[in-house]
Order: structure tokens, then sequence, then C-alpha cells
């Protein structure tokens, strides 16, 4: 490949998943075709059903039985053992799940600093990492606070700290502020992607919200399986 030709985050080719349900077989992904650019945040919407979660399942490489190709940062998820799709995850991709997926026993720097310690970096730096996101995000005061002492907003601010603390490639984010009012999922969105934009990130965010999809750099629908 030409040095100066710029390769996709993510490159879906002809993805497929089929479930089983009550012997009845739904095809949720029928041949989605996306790639994603370095720096670019795409909306992934679709109503509810429509297979936004099990699309970002596929391309956090956190689940098998899918049909098609999957490409992160060039290297093809299929042709990669259990440990090698370990690495490609850990080194390429970040996850803001919903703030209820917090460690409730350890506080807002620790929740970020945890998953930078798996990655192994030394305990010093993870901190100030920590420290570093929860500032941009107006969490400077709040470093000791357990989940359970933050506010919906704030949490999701942690959340969305912990999912960057690695500096991913493709940060992967479902419905990133589906459990906030809407006021308050503006502001957490708005910081979110100026923290995505900052770090130089690509982002897929599944969202069932034309508002805050509007926000994005690119918006594609899933619709009957594959993407418009
Ligand atoms: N493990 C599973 N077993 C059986 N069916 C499943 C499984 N996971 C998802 N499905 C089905 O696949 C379809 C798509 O689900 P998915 O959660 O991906 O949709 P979604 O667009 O993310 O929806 P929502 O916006 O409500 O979260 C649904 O009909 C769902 O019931």
């Amino acid at each position: 490949m030409n040095d100066r030709q710029i390769r996709p985050v993510v490159e879906l080719r002809g993805l497929t998943r089929s479930f089983e349900q009550g012997g009845v077989r739904i095809d949720v992904l029928r041949g989605v075709n996306l790639d994603v650019m370095p720096g670019e945040i795409v909306a992934l919407l679709g109503p509810s059903g429509s297979g936004k979660s099990t699309l970002l399942q596929a391309v956090g490489l956190l689940e098998g039985g899918f049909g098609g190709e999957i490409l992160i940062g060039g290297h093809s998820a299929e042709k990669s053992d259990a440990n090698a799709r370990t690495t490609l995850r850990r080194d390429h991709l970040g996850f803001v799940y919903q703030f209820h997926h917090l460690l409730p026993d350890f506080d807002a720097r620790e929740n970020v600093v945890l998953p930078q310690l798996v990655a192994g970096k030394p305990r010093k730096d993870a901190e100030l990492r920590a420290e570093e996101l929860l500032t941009a995000l107006g969490l400077e005061h709040r470093l000791d606070h357990r989940p359970s002492q933050l506010s919906g907003g704030e949490q999701q601010r942690v959340a969305v700290a912990r999912g960057l603390a690695n500096r991913p490639d493709l940060v992967l984010a479902d419905e990133p502020t589906g459990n906030l009012d809407e006021a308050t999922a503006d502001r957490v969105l708005e910081q979110f992607l100026s923290l995505v934009r900052g770090e130089g990130s690509s982002a897929l965010i599944a969202t069932h919200n034309e508002r805050l999809a509007a926000r994005m750099d690119r918006v594609v629908r899933l619709h009957e399986g594959v993407l418009e």
C-alpha cells in the first residue's frame, strides 16, 4: 500500500449476523459495509431493534458468530486468533458504556486508572492521564468520589474518560447519553465529541436520537439489516 494512502480505522465488508429466536431465524445484519476514517465521528442511527448494538459488538470484537469481514487498523479480525483479537481490541478500541457499568467500589479516578493498568501502563502515568481526562470533563473536584456519590451526568463523564483512557484509535459508544435528561445529554455529548476531536480519535456512536446524531461528522442509518 502507498504510505501516503490513508487507511480506515475500521472496515466492514458484507457483515452479517443472524439469531435464532423460538425456532425462527432472524437476519439482523444482512451485509453491512462501512469505513470509518481516522478522526471521523460517525453516528449509527436506527430504531430500537434495528441491530445497532449487534453491529457495535461485532466491531468491538466482543462476540463471534458474524459473517463477512472486519478489519481493524488494516488487520483482519477473522484471521486473528483469540489472543491477537484481544491485542487488536486493546491497541485500537475504546468503549464508552452507560454509566451503570462503572465499578461501584472505586472512585472516579480509579475507574479511569484500571483499564490503563490492565493495558500495562505504570500506575503514576495512568493516574496522571485519568486526572487530565477528568479535568477536561470538568470533574477535577470529583476525582475521589465513587459513582454513587456522583450525578448521572457526572457518572457518564467518568464513563467517557474511561473509554478514552488508553488513547484508542476508535471509540465505540452505545447510546452514551441514553440515560440522561435532554439538557444533560446535550452537555455530556458536546464534551465527549470535543474530547474525541481533541485527541484525534475516531468514534462510532449508536443512537436513536436524530438531533444528537446531527452533531457528528457523518450519519449512517441501519435499516432492514443494511446501512443506507
Ligand atoms: N443474543 C441474542 N439472541 C437472540 N436475539 C438477539 C440477540 N441479540 C440481539 N438479538 C436481536 O437482534 C435484534 C437487534 O438487536 P440490537 O440490540 O442489536 O438492536 P438495537 O438497534 O441496538 O436496539 P436498541 O436501540 O433497542 O438497543 C433484536 O431483534 C434483538 O432481539
